[in-house]
This record gives C-alpha cells, sequence and structure tokens, in this order.
C-alpha cells in the first residue's frame, strides 16, 4: 500500500473571548490530537455530527487553518510550513456549497484559469487547451465557460467546483459535504462523476459528510469523529453493519440531520459536551448507554484491532 496522504497527531484548539490584554477566555479543543493514514486510490469517509470537527481537520488539510499540533504528509513528504501552492499542488478542497465558494464577479473561465496560472504557469493557449479538457472530464459545456456562478444551478456549480480542483493537478480532493445541498436526483450524478474521476485519474479521497448512507456508499474505510476525536475506524460496510462504538450505533441509528440532536436513549445526554467545558474520561459517556465508572476516569484510546474502538465497552470485541 503507497500512503497518499498520512496525519499524525494532528490537532487544532481555538482561543476563543480574545481579550485585547490578558490571556482568551476559553479553548476550544475541536481536533484533538488524529493519526490517520490514507492510502493511494482509497476513499476515506469522515462521519459525525455537527460540531464534531470535521470542517475544522479537513481545512487544516488544505492550508487554510493552521494546526495547533502534529504533522501532515504527502506522499512521504511533510507539508509543515509548506507555501500554499506547494499544498494546492498537492491536495485540493471542494466546498459544501458550490455556489458561493465561486468568486461572484468572475467568469468561469476565469475561475478555471486561477489555478492554471498560479501553479501550473501555463500561458494563454496552454490554459485553454487544459480547460477544456477538463470540462470535457466533468461532463460540462464550454459556452458556460464565459458565465457567472449565479447562472448555474447547484449541480452545475458543484462540477464546476469538482473541475476547479482537478485545474490544479493534486491527486487528493478533500469533498466536504460535496453533495449535502445539492437535491437528491443531482446528488447521484455528482457522485457518479466522482467515482468514475477517481477511477480515470486515480485520485484519492477524503469524503466528509454527515449522511451515513452517502458516506457507506462511496467509502472503502470510514472514520468516525465524535468531539474532535476518531472513536471508530474501519472498512465501510464492517462499521455500518456492526459497529463497535456505541456512537457509531447511535450516528446509524438516528439518521442525523445537521443541525439537529441526535435521538438518545433514556435518560441520557442528547447533545454533544460543552466545548469550553470538556468532560474526564470519555467524551461520549453522558450519552453513552454502556458506560461504566472506567469511562469517567479515562480517556479511551483506538484499540488496534482491524475495526478499531476508542471504548472500553465496545459492542463486539471486533476481529
Ligand atoms: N474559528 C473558530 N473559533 C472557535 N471555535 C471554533 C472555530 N471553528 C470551529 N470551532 C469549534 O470547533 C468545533 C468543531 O467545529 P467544526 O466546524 O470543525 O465541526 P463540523 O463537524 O465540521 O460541524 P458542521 O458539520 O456543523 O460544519 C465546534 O465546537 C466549533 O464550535
Amino acid at each position: 500500500m503507497t500512503v497518499a496522504l498520512k496525519l499524525e497527531e494532528l490537532s487544532k484548539t481555538f482561543a476563543v473571548g480574545k481579550r485585547l490584554f490578558g490571556p482568551p477566555k476559553g479553548r476550544v479543543h475541536a481536533v484533538h490530537p488524529v493519526t490517520l493514514e490514507i492510502a493511494s486510490g482509497e476513499t476515506l469517509g469522515i462521519v459525525g455530527e455537527s460540531g464534531c470537527g470535521k470542517s475544522t481537520l479537513a481545512r487544516m488539510l488544505v492550508g487554510l487553518l493552521e494546526p495547533s499540533g502534529g504533522h501532515i504528509e504527502i506522499d512521504g513528504e511533510p507539508l509543515d510550513n509548506a507555501d500554499p501552492a506547494v499544498f494546492g499542488k498537492r491536495i485540493q478542497y471542494v466546498f459544501q456549497d458550490p455556489i458561493s465558494s465561486l468568486n461572484p464577479r468572475k467568469t468561469i473561465r476565469q475561475i478555471m484559469e486561477v489555478p492554471l496560472k498560479r501553479l501550473h504557469r501555463m500561458d494563454k493557449a496552454q490554459r485553454a487547451a487544459r480547460i477544456s479538457e477538463i470540462f470535457s472530464q466533468v461532463n460540462l459545456r464550454e459556452e458556460f465557460l464565459d458565465r457567472y456562478p449565479h447562472e448555474f444551478s447547484g449541480g452545475q456549480a458543484q462540477r464546476i467546483g469538482i473541475a476547479r480542483a482537478l485545474a490544479a493537478e493534486a491527486r487528493i480532493l478533500i469533498l466536504d459535504e460535496p453533495v449535502s445541498a445539492l437535491d437528491v436526483s443531482v446528488q447521484a450524478q455528482v457522485l457518479n462523476l466522482l467515482a468514475d474521476l477517481k477511477a480515470r485519474l486515480g485520485l484519492t479521497y477524503l469524503f466528509i459528510s454527515h449522511d451515513l448512507a452517502v458516506v457507506e456508499a462511496v467509502s472503502d474505510r470510514v472514520a468516525v469523529l465524535y468531539f474532535g476525536s476518531v472513536v471508530e475506524l474501519g472498512r465501510a460496510e464492517e462499521v455500518f453493519a456492526h459497529p463497535r462504538h456505541p456512537y457509531t450505533r447511535l450516528l446509524a441509528d438516528s439518521a442525523p440531520v445537521v443541525g439537529r440532536a441526535l435521538t438518545a436513549p433514556e435518560g441520557r445526554e442528547t447533545e454533544l459536551p460543552d466545548p469550553l467545558n470538556p468532560p474526564r474520561g470519555c467524551a461520549f459517556r453522558a450519552r453513552c448507554p454502556n458506560a461504566g465508572p472506567r469511562c469517567a476516569g479515562e480517556v479511551p484510546m483506538l484499540d488496534g484491532r482491524s475495526q478499531q474502538a476508542a471504548c472500553f465497552h465496545p459492542l463486539h470485541p471486533g476481529a
């Protein structure tokens, strides 16, 4: 296996309530140290409810947010202090809301030209040829090039977002809820396009979504994120069919919707803990039907099985 993307103890803490003089009022540990490897050509799904740290993790991977700790490696090379152009050629981000992620004052051609000029220093003729090639890969008509982002439907705009990411020639795409804003019929078209591009171009995907059905359909492996930590990691079909972590079971049973609290067993919390006042021990214990005394005192770590869970009382022992 060739490792395309490696995260080692990657973490992010935000200072909140910053004051002009003196320390901030508090700190939010949005991502606790996360260690993950993604193989070349693999799709790793990241799931978790709103606020669990998915976007913070994704933004660190493309250089939009500076990590508070840890390292990122692409194809074995560290990205510490890398110049944005280095990030851009290796890893690209596809946003959830395709229309607002495109500059409204620029035509699609101007938008597409930015990475070709900035990252690949192509001249005008080279840019035109490359844009034509990419547009045919994503099934977009070239007459769209002289229009503005607001003239497109969500599905077309997301194809343009994907086309822009391909223009950088990065081999790793971070897809952050890429179909969540689209109608169900259009979702399938965009997912098919992503699958086709992956097969044709040998891409590696990190696919973030709160929608378990979508993640299960597209992912080889899945990482379940809870309160900034990976709590379960394994092959997608195994994780969803036979979850080991009680949080994964809760997610699978309650078909979460962004912004809506998950259901919980009788008498249990439904919300994420307060990030400014995190609990001791396991962050899931107030919501967990299996929590015991050990869970209050110690933080469980991933247990190293083939389907890993960070839990003292997993739903099954795992292989
Ligand atoms: N700039 C910031 N300043 C302070 N706290 C932040 C900031 N960005 C995110 N957070 C906090 O970090 C935690 C993780 O947020 P993040 O947006 O990464 O979660 P998410 O899983 O992507 O959620 P969503 O699906 O709603 O986008 C949350 O507690 C959030 O409030």
